[in-house]
């Protein structure tokens, strides 16, 4: 039983953050399995960025845990996090606009080598980073664009190399914060489709607004209602959760089949 925590790829435990007086996030629990894919969802201000902000390191929770494979990482800088496993991609893209798409992912893939290697060992890897960064660009479907500035993509593919970039050090973790935000609806539905080839076997953390996105793509939904996790649940239960429906999801579901 010592050993359950590292069953989960995160597990948060009693998780608070307050700024100045104000209490964001009010304890919440959460496991993750491995491989599993969970969309977190709630109204505005309801907390999901601060906590996503709590997981990746950039702030340092005011008291409980979180444990990414077992592994205490709650105060760790983002960049350790990272080197730990677990990356993140953002609602504002991380991209260099004038790099080109290949240049994009090798830097991915090169920073998530880190300090740890000499300058010689860095240029002994280039090889291995070049390789990599070619088959990212496949799996991101933007091969033909390969000595493409970024910022001459266009947004969808911007978001595609933001995706590749995200995933280029094998992190197992991945948080994603609303990927399809500003997408159509055929962008969004193609778009849904690469998330889940390039993150398969990979545990997965989406903020999405967009329900027919979070439907589509989770195994498990966790509604996050004023710093608190109201429901955790697969989507068919948490569709059909009276409470959910009372404080968040009624409405959003009646806005979506308008
Ligand atoms: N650095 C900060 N200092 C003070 N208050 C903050 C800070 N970051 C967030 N908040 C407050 O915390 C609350 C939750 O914000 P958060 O951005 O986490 O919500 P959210 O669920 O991601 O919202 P949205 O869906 O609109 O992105 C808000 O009331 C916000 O004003």
């Amino acid at each position: 039983m010592s050993n359950a925590s590292s069953t989960y790829a995160l597990e948060l435990k009693n998780l608070r953050k307050s700024f100045g007086k104000t209490e964001i996030i009010r304890g919440i629990d959460l496991a993750v399995k491995p491989g599993e894919n969970v969309a977190i969802i709630g109204p505005n201000g309801a907390g999901k960025s601060t906590l996503f902000n709590l997981i990746s390191g950039r702030f340092a929770p005011t008291s409980g845990e979180v444990l990414l494979n077992g592994q205490r990482i709650d105060g760790k800088r983002p960049f350790e996090v990272n080197r730990l496993g677990l990356s993140r991609s953002f609602q504002i893209t991380n991209i260099f606009p004038k790099l080109s798409v290949f240049e994009n992912l090798r830097c991915g893939v090169l920073w998530s080598l880190g300090y740890k290697y000499t300058f010689l060992k860095f240029l002994a890897n280039l090889d291995d980073a070049n390789e990599r960064a070619d088959q990212l660009m496949k799996m991101i479907h933007l091969d033909k664009k390969r000595d493409v500035l970024a910022m001459n993509l266009t947004y969808a593919e911007q978001r595609a190399l933001e995706i590749g970039i995200t995933i280029a050090g094998g992190a197992n973790v991945i948080l994603l914060d609303e990927p399809t935000a500003g997408m159509s609806n055929s962008e969004t539905s193609r778009f849904i489709d690469l998330i889940r080839e390039v993150t398969m076997g990979k545990t997965l953390l989406t903020v999405e607004h967009d329900m027919g996105v979070v439907f589509g793509l989770a195994d498990r939904i966790a509604v996050v209602v004023y710093g608190e996790v109201l429901a955790f649940d697969t989507p068919e239960a948490v569709r059909a959760n009276a409470r959910v429906q009372e404080a968040y999801l009624g409405t959003m579901l009646e806005e979506e089949t308008e």
